[in-house]
This record gives structure tokens, C-alpha cells and sequence, in this order.
């Protein structure tokens, strides 16, 4: 008998409601979601069916939930990274991209601040370039990049933390078709290098727009009703 493979978070029996104007609105009902090392997951659903609700639940970023978020064992904190649609509001806007996704290499506590300026523009050189940005545009602010060129280095700061899972909500929603394809081409390469590195990284790709998600994923579920549905 095979070994049964451990999640590197899962959800069981989660329920979120929201409280607005005096009533109740509960979006996540029971739900169970399990998300295995190096997997890709697609979650669809239609707008406000409580898909970004999950995706920061998933994240670490939302606890006022009943029920049980569990991460694999010894995993820190930061082994969940969220890339969200909006990467302009992801972002300071007066911090030049070296000085973000340095932040994000000295939480990751693989660099310090204190330590030499040169690894630290080679170590962030590396992390652009892996997804396809020229390092000159560390220098810029996240206004003077494309839509695309900040959802690749959106990516690389989440990649700079070595997650074992990314959970990416609409990531492609806002940018032109071309774009979209070469966002999400990137990121199963992403996967693939990573599996072969020996450090796999899961993919949770949250998306109202079935094209994406088979384009990438092995799994694709249906939130509705507050719960995630199989797709066949
Ligand atoms: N902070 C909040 N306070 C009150 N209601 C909220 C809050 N956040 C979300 N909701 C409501 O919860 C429901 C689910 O929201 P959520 O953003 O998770 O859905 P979604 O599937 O991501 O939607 P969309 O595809 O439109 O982004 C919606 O009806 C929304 O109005």
C-alpha cells in the first residue's frame, strides 16, 4: 500500500459569514479543501460566490473563520503566498521593486538588511529574471510597469519567501489575452522547475473563467453554496 500524501494545508469544515448592515451573510458553509505538495488546483466559481474569502482564508490572512485551517508540519507561517489580481495594490507605491522584494528576502530570513548590497542586487537580479523581467527594472516604482510586468514581479516576491504553496486569486484577470497565456505558461514552468529542484510549490488558481484554469490545472473544483464541488 502506497503512502497517503499529506496536504501542505487543508481546510475542513470552514464557514465564514459576514456581517453588513445589520444582517448575516454566510458565504462559506462547512467547506473542505485540501491542497497537495506540488499539485495545481483550479477553483471557479461566479462573482460573489466567496472565492477571494477562501483564497485569504487558504493564505493565512483571514482568521475569523469556525472550523480548522491546517498546515503541514514545521511549515512556517509564510509557506503560503498570495498573488492577487490587483498587484498595483500589492505593492508601496513609492518603493522601487529592489526595495519590496527586498523586504519580502529579509522576511523570508534568507538575507538580512545588514547584509552586502552586492549578494543581495544579485540574489534580486535572479528573482526577476526567473520570471522573465529585465533586473534594470528593479529600479522602478510599480506605477511605471506594465500590468503584466507587476504581476510577474508579484510572482517573485511571493517566490523570494520558498512557499510550498501559492495561492493565486484571478491572477491573469486583468491583463490582455497574450499576456494571460504568457502569466500562466510562466507559472507552470515555475512549478515544473521547482518539482525538479526537489522543492515543489502547489498552485491554487482561482479564476471565474474556466479557459484559465484548463489551461493549467489537473483539479478543478466549483465553489458554490459555500462549498467546493468536483468538476468531472
Ligand atoms: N468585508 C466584507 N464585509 C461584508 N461582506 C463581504 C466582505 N467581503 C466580502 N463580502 C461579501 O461576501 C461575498 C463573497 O465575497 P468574495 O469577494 O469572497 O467573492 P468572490 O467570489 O471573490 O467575488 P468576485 O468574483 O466578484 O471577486 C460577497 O457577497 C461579498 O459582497
Amino acid at each position: 500500500m502506497s503512502n497517503p500524501v499529506s496536504p501542505v494545508v487543508e481546510l475542513r469544515g470552514v464557514s465564514r459569514s459576514y456581517r453588513w448592515r445589520g444582517t448575516v451573510r454566510s458565504v462559506l458553509k462547512e467547506l473542505d479543501c485540501v491542497v497537495l505538495p506540488g499539485t495545481i488546483m483550479g477553483i471557479q466559481g461566479t462573482s460573489g460566490t466567496g472565492k477571494t474569502t477562501l483564497a485569504r482564508i487558504l493564505a493565512g490572512l483571514d482568521r475569523s473563520f469556525s472550523g480548522v485551517r491546517r498546515l503541514m508540519d514545521d511549515l512556517p507561517r509564510e509557506a503560503v503566498q498570495m498573488v492577487f489580481q490587483d498587484s498595483l495594490q500589492a505593492f508601496n507605491p513609492r518603493l522601487s521593486l529592489e526595495v519590496s522584494l527586498g523586504e519580502a528576502l529579509a522576511a523570508s530570513g534568507r538575507l538580512s538588511w545588514s547584509g552586502s548590497p552586492r549578494e543581495r542586487r544579485a540574489l534580486l537580479s535572479r528573482a526577476v529574471a526567473q520570471v522573465g523581467l529585465e533586473p534594470p527594472l528593479l529600479r522602478r516604482t510599480p506605477g511605471r510597469l506594465s500590468g503584466g510586468q507587476r504581476q510577474r514581479a508579484a510572482i517573485a516576491r511571493a517566490l523570494l519567501m520558498d512557499p510550498a504553496v501559492l495561492v493565486l486569486d484571478e491572477p491573469v484577470a486583468a491583463l490582455d489575452l497574450s499576456i494571460q497565456a504568457k502569466i500562466l505558461n510562466l507559472l507552470q514552468r515555475l512549478r515544473e522547475d521547482r518539482l525538479q529542484a526537489g522543492r515543489p510549490v502547489a498552485l491554487v488558481l482561482i479564476s471565474h473563467d474556466p479557459a484559465v484554469l484548463r489551461h493549467l490545472c489537473g483539479e478543478i473544483y466549483s465553489l458554490q453554496e459555500g462549498r467546493l464541488w468536483r468538476e468531472e
